[in-house]
């Protein structure tokens, strides 16, 4: 069980490891890296979960879950946005359905 343990407290974490410059940190070395190589394994990460959401036990769909959202959150981090955007956002979505807001998004360009 992860008790009250919530991202926001991870985004803590990873805000204090990422400006730590800690040699034994993997956020701090993945910060160094830059966003290009962190937004990349994000990327990777995305991948790992649809695998195991298709071909994997439901433990190894968690660890690979967890991974994305640490990533996630080290992204958004180095992006200069906080978690309390995202959360805001999906908050102010749930004044429709998913459809509805779909309806509203900007079709894309037909190239006419
Ligand atoms: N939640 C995580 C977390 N999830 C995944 N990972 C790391 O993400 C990496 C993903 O593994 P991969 O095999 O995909 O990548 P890799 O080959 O190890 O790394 P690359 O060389 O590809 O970059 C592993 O090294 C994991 O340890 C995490 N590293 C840190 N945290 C949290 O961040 C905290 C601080 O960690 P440090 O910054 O290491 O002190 C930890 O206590 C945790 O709470």
């Amino acid at each position: 069980m992860s008790g009250s343990f919530t991202l926001a407290d991870l985004e803590a974490i990873v805000a204090a490891r990422a400006a730590s410059g800690d040699p034994k940190s993997y956020t701090a070395k993945l910060a160094a890296k830059g966003l290009p190589k962190t937004a990349k394994k994000l990327g990777e990460e995305a991948v790992e979960t649809v695998i195991a959401a298709l071909a994997e036990d439901d433990a190894a769909l968690a660890g690979e879950a967890a991974d994305l959202l640490y990533h996630l959150l080290v992204v958004l981090r180095l992006r200069g946005v906080p978690l309390d955007a995202v959360m805001a956002e999906l908050q102010r979505r749930t004044a429709e359905t998913g459809l509805e807001e779909k309806a509203r998004r900007p079709t894309p360009d037909a190239g006419t």
